[in-house]
């Protein structure tokens, strides 16, 4: 500041040009005031130039990243004429009684085939999914193009978490049901990414129930919980009464949250909701990150495949339940579900709340796992036996559905007692991947 003033002050009490013997130092601030002025023209000419130049190639060279397609990602751009009477045909269902149901997740694994179920008994149905990277993006892109459109579902590209399109759905379609299936799954993963949880399972858990609290035709809400809320319970089978208050994930920390906001949003507003606690859900078009698929490709390559055990060799198993019967059972959970009884944020009496199992109720352990895909694949497996992780892991699941045949009686009276996995599934998943 010392040295600064002396040079500033000196430079302000400089008199305009011919009245005055210059010093030294205010020649040289002359001097480069002239090689300014004289150089301006020059350098106004030069930035004309240049600039032409930049606007001559932008126009000349293609878009680096391709323009926002209408209706896509950015909430400025949703709409569009086409892109409603799009949703709205979707959304209409066959008859006059049929639901309309908006999906969120269709084009996750149980997304894509409860969103083609619905819309094959003649339901409505408007999917919506943010086609995040967690897993090969070419499978939820190919599970939409070869499931959903040929079954007539359009997806809408859009996060649970934008609230601008939520509010845009709700106000196009007068939902019956929402059957809220998008989330961040899989257990271990939560260690590497644990906001991912947090995001999907816990803020857009509330974005959705916010939007459709506030809905004037309040529709009724089945959402996909999971097993892993039981923990480290120790009591098997589990029954929907058991403790649920010691996770072993922060996977299962989201899922056991989510019940508890669902909750509120029922006692507060009135809202109609659904909670299934899935159990190790498998099928074509399946997740890659779950074991019995990329243990199927890792033995088919004849990579080592890693098992789980627990502390003095003890089995890990899971309740692992077929697709189709998990399909059954949000089918059964939406004709089952009671009308909301608030509108526009407003109660106006009790409302239904549930939380149900849904699993096949016959643990197989993952060494029993590995032999069915040996014998299936044709192929010895390259295993390598290890202690569980504490990655977020339990010992076993098992499935009390006493409830499930009770509540959703007709459908899930159909659940049989299958031999896991039910046909070639594992293998057949594995070329799916590669015809992709
Ligand atoms: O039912 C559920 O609640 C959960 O089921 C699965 O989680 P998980 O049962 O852990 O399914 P996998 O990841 O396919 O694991 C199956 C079994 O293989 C075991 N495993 C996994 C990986 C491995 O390298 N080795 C191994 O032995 C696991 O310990 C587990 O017993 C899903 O990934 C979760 O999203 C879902 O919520």
């Amino acid at each position: 500041m010392t040295q600064l003033k002396p040079i500033l002050s000196h430079v302000d009490n400089i008199p305009s040009a011919g009245k005055f013997k210059p010093d030294k130092s205010s020649l040289y601030y002359i001097h480069h005031r002239l090689r300014y002025q004289t150089s301006l023209p020059k350098l106004t000419i030069w930035s004309t130039i240049f600039l032409s130049l930049i606007v001559f190639f932008f126009f000349l060279s293609p878009p680096a990243t391709p323009a926002p397609r209408r209706g896509l990602r950015t909430t400025t751009s949703y709409g569009g004429s086409g892109w409603e009477s799009r949703i709205k045909l979707s959304a209409k269902p066959r008859s006059g009684t049929g639901h309309t149901v908006l999906v969120t997740g269709a084009a996750g694994f149980i997304g894509a085939h409860a969103s083609v179920a619905l819309k094959r008994r003649g339901d409505g149905v408007v999917g919506l999914d943010n086609f995040n990277h967690y897993y090969d993006i070419t499978l939820k892109k190919s599970r939409k193009s070869k499931l959903l459109d040929r079954a007539g579902v359009f997806v809408v590209e859009g996060d649970i978490n934008d609230v601008v399109l939520l509010r845009k759905l709700f106000g196009l379609v007068h939902f019956t049901h929402v059957l809220h299936l998008a989330a961040q799954a899989g257990v271990r993963y939560a260690m590497v990414n644990p906001n991912s949880y947090i995001r999907s399972n816990i803020d857009g858990l509330v974005n959705l129930l916010e939007v459709v609290k506030s809905s004037i035709a309040q529709p009724a809400i089945v959402w996909a919980s999971s097993s892993s809320v039981y923990g480290l319970n120790s009591k098997v089978s589990f029954s929907e009464k058991d403790r649920t208050d010691q996770p072993a994930s922060l996977y299962a920390a989201t899922k056991k949250a989510g019940e508890e906001i669902a909750h509120a949003y029922n006692h507060i507003y009135g809202l109609s909701i659904t909670g299934l606690r899935f159990f190790t859900v498998y099928g074509p078009w399946g997740r890659p990150d779950m074991a019995y698929f990329f243990f199927t490709k890792d033995i088919l390559n004849r990579k080592q495949i890693s098992i789980f055990e627990g502390p003095n060799h003890g089995t890990i198993a899971r309740d692992f339940t077929y697709i189709d019967d998990i399909v059954k059972g949000c089918l059964s959970a939406i004709d089952t579900a009671k009308k909301s009884t608030g509108n526009g944020g407003k109660k106006k009496g009790e409302a239904q709340f549930r939380i149900i199992n849904l699993g096949n109720t016959s643990p197989v352990s993952v060494h029993k796992l590995v032999s069915i895909l040996e014998k299936l694949l044709k192929v010895k497996a390259k295993k390598k036996v290890v202690l569980m992780p504490r990655n977020g892991d339990v010992p076993i699941t098992h499935a009390n559905i006493s409830l499930a045949r009770m509540e959703l009686g007709r459908v899930l009276g159909e659940v049989k007692k299958t031999s896991f996995p039910r046909n070639n599934l594992a293998v057949e998943e594995y070329g799916l991947m590669y015809r992709v």
